[in-house]
């Protein structure tokens, strides 16, 4: 099966990928030497198509689970779920043996990762991502988190999953517009690290709804290697893995949360970054339109709407977490495959970047 171990020292764990790992739950889950009680997180949409079959496959392997369902979307990702869900967890009678698994799409992830990082002081869990966005890039990492109403993921922790387990064929129930936005995380790993991997995306059929597991692993694993060489992001290395998220993250953060896909915001922040990379790098343009056309491929958006302001965005992006102590890290790309953190990007470039988005 595609593995993908990702290598941190006592904090190491493999990312598993094939058809129909969802059933086998329980008995992958059992390799790691967790106790019995476990609270399956999950959301409104995912939960009535699959927490049946993965608690099924968790009590056969002898576990306990409870199932916690939160509303799906963006807005779930909150101080105030976090609350919720852990006192629903003490109410279960969860305490520090028990272990988290986050079934869902990246809000779910995030939340119950963090839930997981917090309850009494940092409990065990395990991945199982249902959408592309988490299956290629949010599953992995350990970045867990919610959203301040200032900004995204403004809140959050370090928390590395104990295993992920993905499923490419969860993919099949998503809405088209769900499936489609998670391509610009892959696009991202491909504009960073792998100029071949460009390629191999353009072949995909955006209706497809799969994903072999052999190319969701080699994209999986690109963001495996970056995490290796910076896992709390102070090497500068990982801070690469947000190309496109500085201003992707500004105009997510300017219209109510939820109302724009991760994907789409990031789609408009990969195009600003590819401008800014041309205008401070000497990027060539053709090898932007590369990326663009693949962007245009996943009908993401290339436009940003008139009804978003400016200077909305460019408040909001300014607390980013790219800018810290006055400076603005940006990450620029320097050739295709390859990336850097610039200090040479100001803010009048940034304002210039997103009107050239309109
Ligand atoms: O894992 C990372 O590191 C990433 O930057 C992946 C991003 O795609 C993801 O959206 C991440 O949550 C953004 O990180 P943040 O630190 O800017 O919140």
């Amino acid at each position: 099966m595609p593995t993908v171990h990702v290598d941190l020292a006592d904090r190491s764990y493999d990312i598993l990928v094939e058809d129909g790992l969802l059933d086998q739950t329980g008995e992958l889950i059992s390799q790691l030497g967790l106790k019995k009680k476990c609270a399956i997180i999950s959301d409104s949409n995912v939960a009535p198509l699959y927490a049946d079959r993965v608690e099924k496959s968790l009590r056969a392997a002898g576990y306990e689970p409870s199932v916690h369902v939160v509303p799906a979307g963006e807005a779930s990702k909150s101080m105030t779920q976090v609350s919720g869900l852990c006192s629903e967890l003490i109410q279960q009678g969860h305490d520090r043996a028990s272990f988290v698994v986050a079934l869902g799409g990246g809000v779910v992830g995030d939340l119950a990762g963090f839930v997981a990082a917090i309850f009494y002081r940092g409990i065990p869990f395990v991945q199982i991502p249902t959408t592309i966005v988490s299956q290629v890039d949010s599953s992995a990492g350990g970045k867990t988190g919610v959203n301040a109403a200032e900004g995204k993921n403004l809140i959050g922790a370090f928390h590395q999953p104990k295993m992920v387990i993905v499923d490419p064929l969860t993919l099949q129930t998503l809405a088209g517009r769900e499936y489609r936005e998670g391509f610009a995380e892959a696009i991202k790993h491909a504009a960073i690290r792998d100029a071949k991997m460009v390629v191999d995306l353009s072949q995909l059929d955006p209706a497809a709804k799969y994903v072999e597991p052999d190319l969701l692993a080699r994209n999986l694993a690109i963001k495996a290697r970056v995490v290796e060489e910076d896992e709390r992001e102070t090497a500068g290395t990982r801070a690469l893995l947000n190309f496109g998220h500085t201003i992707g993250h500004g105009i997510e953060a300017s219209v109510p949360y939820g109302e724009m896909l991760h994907g789409e915001a990031i789609s408009l922040g990969t195009i600003a970054a590819l401008r800014l990379s041309e205008k401070i790098n000497g990027f060539p343009a053709a090898d932007s339109q590369k990326i663009i056309d693949l962007l245009e491929q996943f009908q993401l958006p290339l436009k940003l709407a008139d009804s978003i302001d400016s200077e909305t965005i460019v408040a909001k992006l300014q607390r980013d977490k790219k800018f810290s102590g006055g400076e603005i890290n940006f990450v620029l790309l320097t050739k295709l495959g390859a990336a850097e953190v610039s200090k040479k990007v100001t803010i009048e470039d940034i304002r210039e970047a997103i009107e050239a988005l309109r």
